[in-house]
């Protein structure tokens, strides 16, 4: 059996509970999973091929457990990433903290790796505002501070997740206009329409 090539190493860091298998699940398979939930044990990996003009572009996605007993074991996956999507659940400001553990932990060991600041559950706070726990301007700031991307997003309704998360990431991986090709906006959840412009000027002056 031949071994599966792999363009970009990409790996989901953060608290437990805050939706990062719902990313990738609905990121991959365009689905939200109901039901009890389960938590990843170790970690999980898929990969995703993804057709930019003439080219196909392998991300390989490791869906760590945010269980802190699982810590030292994430340590293995971040290695060599290209990208890491670091999520916090909106609703729940301890995961801002632990999302800044990460940050400060990649910042110090993988320094080449791009970060990507994400916001969970975003359906949550539609439907009750009062359920917001970490202010979009103080994630938007940190974000800033440490040069990353921000993202909120819900893996329930698919608000964000494919448009952004595979624009940015291919974005930086590729460097090319290339990827804004490919995404539908019906896979996206979101209509980026006459924004398309600006989305492009903003990727190219923050990668
Ligand atoms: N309403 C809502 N619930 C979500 C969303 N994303 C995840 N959840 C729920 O949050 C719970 C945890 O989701 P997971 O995706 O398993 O979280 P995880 O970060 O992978 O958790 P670990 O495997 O423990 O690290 C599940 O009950 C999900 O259904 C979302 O966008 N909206």
């Amino acid at each position: 059996m031949s071994a599966m090539r792999v363009d970009a190493k990409v790996v989901m860091l953060g608290k437990e509970s805050v939706g990062k298998t719902s990313l990738v699940e609905r990121y991959v398979h365009h689905r939200f999973l109901v039901g009890p939930y389960q938590n990843t044990i170790g970690a999980a990996f898929v990969a995703k091929p993804i057709q930019v003009a003439e080219k196909v572009i392998t991300l390989g996605i490791w869906d760590t457990a945010g269980s802190e007993r699982y810590e030292a074991m994430s340590r293995i996956y971040y290695r060599g990433a290209r990208a890491a999507i670091v999520c916090y659940d909106l609703t729940d400001s301890s995961s801002f903290q632990r999302a800044k553990f990460w940050v400060n932990e990649l910042q110090n060991c993988e320094e080449h790796c791009k970060i990507y600041l994400c916001g969970t559950k975003n359906d949550l706070i539609e439907a009750d505002r009062s359920l917001r726990q970490i202010d979009y301007h103080d994630a938007q700031d940190f974000a800033e501070e440490i040069g990353a991307q921000h993202f909120e997003t819900s893996s329930k309704t698919g608000r964000n997740v494919a448009t952004l998360i595979t624009f940015f990431l291919l974005f930086s991986i590729l460097k090319t206009r290339d990827c804004f090709f490919f995404v539908s906006s019906e896979e996206a959840g979101v209509d980026l329409g006459q924004k398309k412009d600006s989305f492009f000027y903003s990727c190219c002056h923050n990668n």
